[in-house]
């Protein structure tokens, strides 16, 4: 196995073991993938995040969605994952996890608008809210891939959340800054009030050199 492939799959044992510790999902719940080249690799189908090693991560080809490395089924969502790849070229990882508020958020029918600096350097954009369909199918694919066509992450109502990346930890820093932002609106609400940006502080922001340096270091580096 060549080292770029060996990174990866240490990546995504480590990224998955701190989806477990930061509770976003329970037991084999969520799934995680990376892309090298045409090849995805992706979560085994049933296999915890806690318990996974570098042997659950299997290797998919691209286009056709056939194993080409590894001896296990690949996750369900396998078909979620190859349509994020597809429709964006800038994407090369996944996160798909059931986080506890962005569940309860997506109910409100309300996209997660931005209002802090970190959201707009990070997020891009708001994130948008789907209605439920039945996971694992091309379905369910195909609606989240019109979503990730232009933004960089959604919420699907009943079920959980998708982001994505030029690298893993973007796509995982984007799912714990939607987990946390609403938590924070929440929080916000019981205290009693609430603002979000308008456009002209999003577009501000975005144009800041130093927001755009921490950006590019986080697509370079990871
Ligand atoms: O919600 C999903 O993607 C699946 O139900 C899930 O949580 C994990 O499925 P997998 O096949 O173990 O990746």
């Amino acid at each position: 196995m060549n080292s770029e492939v060996e990174k990866i799959k240490r990546e995504l044992v480590e990224i998955g073991k701190r989806i477990a510790q930061e509770n976003l999902i329970v037991g084999p719940g969520g799934n995680i993938s990376a892309k090298i080249e045409d090849k995805v690799y992706i979560k085994a189908s049933g296999v915890s995040f806690e318990d996974a090693t570098e042997d659950d991560y299997i290797g998919v080809d691209l286009n056709s969605g056939r194993v080409i490395e590894g001896d296990k089924r690949p996750s369900s969502e396998i078909w979620m994952h190859l349509e994020c790849y597809k429709v964006r070229e800038d994407v090369r990882a996944v996160v798909h996890t059931h986080p506890i508020y962005s569940i309860a958020y997506a109910f409100q029918d309300e996209p997660l608008k931005l209002f802090t600096p970190d959201m707009v350097a990070l997020l891009g954009g708001e994130i948008p809210v789907v209605e439920y369909v039945v996971p694992g199918g091309k379905e369910f694919a195909r609606v989240v891939g019109e979503v990730i066509k232009n933004h960089n992450g959604v919420l699907v109502k009943n079920h959980g959340l998708v982001t994505v990346g030029s690298n893993l930890k973007e796509a995982l820093y984007r799912t714990l800054l939607i987990e946390n932002s609403i938590k924070t609106i929440f929080i916000a609400k019981l205290f009693g009030n609430m603002r979000f940006f308008t456009k002209e502080q999003i577009e501000e922001i975005d144009n800041l050199e130093v927001e755009k340096y921490r950006r590019k270091l986080l697509k370079e580096k990871g």
